[in-house]
């Protein structure tokens, strides 16, 4: 595991385009599986504007690791928020966008996209592998839309499941811990105050850190690197490059 802190969140951002510049170039196919939530709206704002023409968006492929069970222009969306700050910006092949369909049954669309997976992926060891899976953490130390109160999904012998949000109920689709767990590599962007304090419990390994489902990603290949801004790095004791 690696931990690199950036001052701000605009530097993540630009360091984490160069790092996906870097782990794609030359790939004839490149499948990375995007994270929601807000952090990446800066990420995907950087990459689109400011690093597009380095990235040839013809071996892109994206997918995402988990997305709410709405509509994919219903503000929620992770796909919208992709969209918007980044699929309209760059010269992505529509081919190449493989979203998780919010708008169908979350039980139907789970095996759909486990389906998808084993259709379009490379495997690994018998699974579906990424080239990369980009992942959010919440306050709460969930991952994807794996939640601390049903940290059962992680070991799902599914590649995707239905997961429930612990307060607002809204169901979501996300990907388990063993298509996780299979990528080549795992990148964790995690920015803010908010965040500082699972970041020191997960990175440290402080009791009782296996309760939250961040604390399981631990791809086979060791390729996983935490990509923070000083905020949520600002209680880790631990060397940082
Ligand atoms: O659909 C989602 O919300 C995400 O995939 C989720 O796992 C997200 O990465 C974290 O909740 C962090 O979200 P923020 O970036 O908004 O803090």
């Amino acid at each position: 595991m690696e931990v690199k802190v950036y001052q701000n969140k605009v530097k993540v951002a630009k360091e984490f385009s160069k790092f996906l510049i870097e782990k794609s170039s030359n790939k004839k196919v490149f499948h990375i599986a995007l994270s929601g939530g807000s952090t990446p709206k800066i990420v995907f704002d950087v990459l689109a504007e400011e690093f597009s023409n380095d990235v040839d968006w013809s071996a892109i492929h994206l997918y995402w690791g988990d997305e709410r069970c709405v509509a994919p222009d219903d503000e929620e969306s992770n796909y919208r928020m992709t969209v918007e700050h980044l699929i309209s910006k760059v010269d992505i092949p529509e081919e190449n966008i493989h979203r998780i369909k919010g708008e169908n049954d979350p039980k139907l669309e789970a095996k759909r996209y486990d389906h998808l997976l084993e259709k379009e992926l490379p495997k690994e060891l018998g699974l579906p592998q990424f080239d990369l899976v980009l992942l959010g953490m919440g306050d709460d130390g969930h991952t994807a839309s794996i939640f601390p109160h049903e940290i059962n999904l992680w070991i799902s012998p599914d590649n995707c499941e239905v997961a429930i949000h612990p307060e607002s109920g809204q169901r979501r689709v996300s990907i388990t811990g063993r298509i996780i767990n299979n990528a080549k590599t795992v990148v964790f962007l995690v920015t803010g105050d908010s965040k500082s304090e699972k970041v020191r419990i997960i990175i440290e390994r402080e009791e009782g850190y296996l309760k939250y489902p961040a604390s399981h990603v631990s791809p086979k290949t060791k390729d996983l690197i935490w990509f923070l801004d000083a905020a949520a790095a600002q209680q880790l004791t631990i060397d940082q490059s």
